[in-house]
């Protein structure tokens, strides 16, 4: 970790070719920098179009610069913004002539851990950021934005609040050690614990959410072998990534890849069709399908609608629901508006396709647009979707909840149910910030990218 004193410099775009680049300074020195490279005081907040001149003299382009006196700038520290033209080395030019002047190359996340421990956002906006620029959904994009904006600190503050008060009744006895909590109290100690008890339990199965948000909606293709499951996966992600051959058994291993549908990130995987009576090494794939399948939060049952459906395995057919599969009836070109033989069964909802033409494409899209949006937090509503960081504190929370109430009925020592609280207290404030142990920031600082 630089020195919290130093100036740093960064790019804040990636390297390539570009319309424009943005290099970013933030420190103390921006100042006097902006004087020595422009030969002018910028006003703050203000895109200015200078010539960027090194400590040589020479010319290196024709910038924008906008400068952002702290406390108002992204870290709480001056702030400068070179924009060069969209060339890495005019970029590299502009930073090793910064690295001259003095300034020392940010570390991962360092500009957010600044904005972090200057008091312009809390650890769980901090992560937001991060996720804002991973999001790869317009639906995670929508929680990131939430949470940005402080939605989760704010949940963290009532259920602080309200452990708060608990707290104070018991602490109010603890010098009073011949004292019992008296009855009163330990009722209404009661019914807050349950009740934070509650919101933290709601809080926690968020993470399910947030696993759905940040690495996409696993969704299993099954089916009999040659039924189209391949063919499905390369016509959903635009491109020729499955093997496909009118062999049965062609895919062995299965295969994942990323697709948008809709507002949502899935995870599409693609399994070794599910023969009844399989060789060796098929068998060994049709082991992999079934532990997929187990996984999955969505399924895409793909039948050939040329012939009737052989029987699907007992613990598979036990495992699809309406609410997370689909059948898909594949082929739908090769049946000339006959009567469908295959009928996959009966109470899943049913989409005809054709791999081969595209048909019915938009509307299985629609349909498991529909089923992601059942899996995930409503678009409107509260979009908190925890991360494992947060989940492991609040599982911290909930059992030194599940102690405090132990050690109030029948009543513990109060000293003891005190120190419980403080665990929660400790655990919750571990999620939106108040952190002052360097390792875990530095852990989670880290996984940012240069210039962020
Ligand atoms: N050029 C540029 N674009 C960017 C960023 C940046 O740092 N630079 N951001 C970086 O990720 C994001 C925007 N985040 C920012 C957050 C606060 C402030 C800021 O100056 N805040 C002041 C002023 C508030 C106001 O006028 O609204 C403050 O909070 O006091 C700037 C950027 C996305 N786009
Ligand atoms: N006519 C027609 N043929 C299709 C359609 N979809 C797939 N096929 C053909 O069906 C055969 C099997 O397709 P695959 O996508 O390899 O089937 P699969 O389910 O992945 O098969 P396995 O990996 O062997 O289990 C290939 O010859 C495809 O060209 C379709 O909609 N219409
Ligand atoms: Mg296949």
């Amino acid at each position: 970790m630089s020195d919290s004193s130093a100036t740093i410099a960064a790019p804040a775009t990636p390297a390539g070719t570009s319309a424009i680049a943005v290099v970013r300074v933030s420190g103390p020195e921006c100042a006097a920098l902006a004087g020595a490279i422009f030969d002018s005081p910028l006003p703050a907040r203000t895109a200015c179009h200078h010539d960027y001149r090194d400590i040589a003299g020479q010319t290196v382009d024709d910038v924008l610069v906008t400068f952002f006196a702290g406390p108002h700038s992204y870290t709480g520290e001056d702030v400068m913004e070179i924009s060069t033209h969209g060339n890495p080395l005019i970029s590299q030019l502009v930073l090793d002539d910064l690295f001259k002047r003095g300034c020392q190359p940010a570390e991962a996340g360092e500009f957010t851990r600044r904005a972090f421990l200057n008091g312009r956002l809390d650890l769980s906006q901090a992560e937001a950021v991060m996720d804002l620029i991973h999001a790869r959904s317009a639906r995670a994009v929508a929680a990131a934005n939430q949470q940005l904006r402080g939605s989760l600190g704010q949940h963290m503050t009532r259920l602080t609040d309200e452990l708060l008060l608990a707290l104070a009744r018991v602490e109010a006895y603890i010098d009073f050690p011949e004292e019992d909590l008296p009855e009163e109290d330990r009722g209404i100690v009661g019914d807050i614990l349950t009740n934070v008890l509650r919101g933290t339990e709601r809080l926690l199965a968020t993470h399910r959410y947030g696993d759905l948000l940040r690495d996409g909606i696993k969704t299993v293709i099954l089916g009999e072998p040659n039924a189209g499951k391949s063919s499905l996966l390369n016509t959903l992600i635009g491109r020729e990534r499955a093997l496909v051959s009118d062999e049965p058994g062609t895919t062995r291993d299965y295969l994942e890849e990323t697709v948008i549908v809709g507002p949502h990130c899935l995870r599409l995987i693609d399994t070794a069709g599910l023969n009844p009576t399989p060789g060796t090494v098929e068998a060994l794939g049709i082991r992999k399908t079934h532990e997929r399948i187990e996984e999955a939060d969505l399924c895409l049952l793909v039948l050939d609608c040329t012939h009737p459906t052989p029987p699907l395995p007992d613990d598979i057919a036990a495992r699809l629901h309406a609410n997370d599969t689909v059948v898909v009836l594949n082929k739908i070109d090769l049946t000339n508006h006959q009567p469908l033989v295959a009928i996959g069964p009966a109470d899943l909802p049913t989409v005809q396709v054709s791999t081969l033409t595209g048909a019915g494409i938009k509307e299985l899209e629609a349909k498991i647009t529909e089923i992601a949006d059942r899996l995930q937090p409503p678009e409107a509503g509260d979009q908190i979707a925890i991360n494992a960081r947060h989940a492991d504190a609040l599982r911290r929370a909930t059992e030194c909840l599940a102690t405090a109430r132990q050690n109030l009925m029948p009543l513990g020592p109060t000293e003891l149910l005190a120190s419980d609280l403080r665990g929660v207290l400790d655990a919750y404030g571990e999620i939106a910030g108040r952190i002052d142990n360097e390792d875990m920031l530095d852990r989670l600082f880290s996984t940012f990218c240069i210039g962020k």
